[in-house]
């Protein structure tokens, strides 16, 4: 899928969070969209994934020949994110039943195979409220990368993991995320480096 911003702004109240974005983000590349602490990737990716409006400008979303529209957006996107909390008085193996319920399955993927890269067959049955920050981390990152969406968004994908943690992570993104439009906020050079490009918001303030 191709995201194409178009003069695209986001203000709140009277400040300009960014303005005049014209770019495209293009299918199978990998992007890391950069900034400072509170210069606005995660409204960015609000923006991009549809749960904020654009203040101007408009974005269009094209699979092959065919136009996407935000309200449909949500079949072919998966996200892990801070502000997207898991159901936390569900156990692992119901939230993975849950979400796979609403989600294909990545093509290498189904709950067994989930439940080994998190090397969590011991807890699936412990309710998510008992996980660890880096467990629920793991779980987020699992979730998005493990379904089948053309387009990742990943925003601050190794808060809260240790560093066998961020290997983990890096290892998830290579193997499930080759053929796909992946998309990171971050503001740490070992979650993105390894991304085609480098889309910094601070050139649009
Ligand atoms: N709902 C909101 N209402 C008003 N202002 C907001 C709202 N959400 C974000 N902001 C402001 O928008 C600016 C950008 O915030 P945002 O969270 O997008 O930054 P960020 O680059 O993701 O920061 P960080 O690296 O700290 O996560 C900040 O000044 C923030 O206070």
């Amino acid at each position: 899928m191709n995201i194409t911003l178009h003069n695209l702004g986001r203000r709140f109240n009277q400040e300009w969070i960014f303005k005049g974005i014209d770019y495209t983000f293009s299918s199978y590349q990998s992007y890391a969209i950069l900034g400072p602490n509170g210069s606005g990737k995660s409204t960015l990716i609000k923006v991009l994934t549809g749960q904020l409006t654009p203040s101007e400008g408009s974005l269009t979303f094209q699979n092959n020949t065919h136009t996407i529209e935000v309200d449909e957006l949500y079949q072919h996107i998966s996200i892990a994110a801070p502000y997207i909390e898991l159901i936390e008085e569900f156990t692992l193996n119901e939230l993975l039943d849950f979400h796979f319920k609403f989600k294909q399955f990545h093509p290498e993927f189904d709950i067994q195979k989930i439940l080994h890269l998190l090397e969590m067959e011991k807890s699936a049955n412990k309710s998510l409220k008992f996980f660890s920050s880096g467990m629920k981390q793991r779980v987020k990152l699992a979730l998005a990368c493990c379904s089948d969406s053309k387009v990742v968004f990943l925003d601050e994908p190794t808060s809260n993991l240790d560093v066998s943690g961020e290997k983990w992570y890096l290892d998830l993104i290579t193997a499930t995320t080759a053929d796909r439009l992946l998309i990171i906020g971050s503001n740490q050079e070992k979650e993105y480096a390894f991304c085609d490009e480098k889309f910094s918001i601070t050139t649009y303030k």
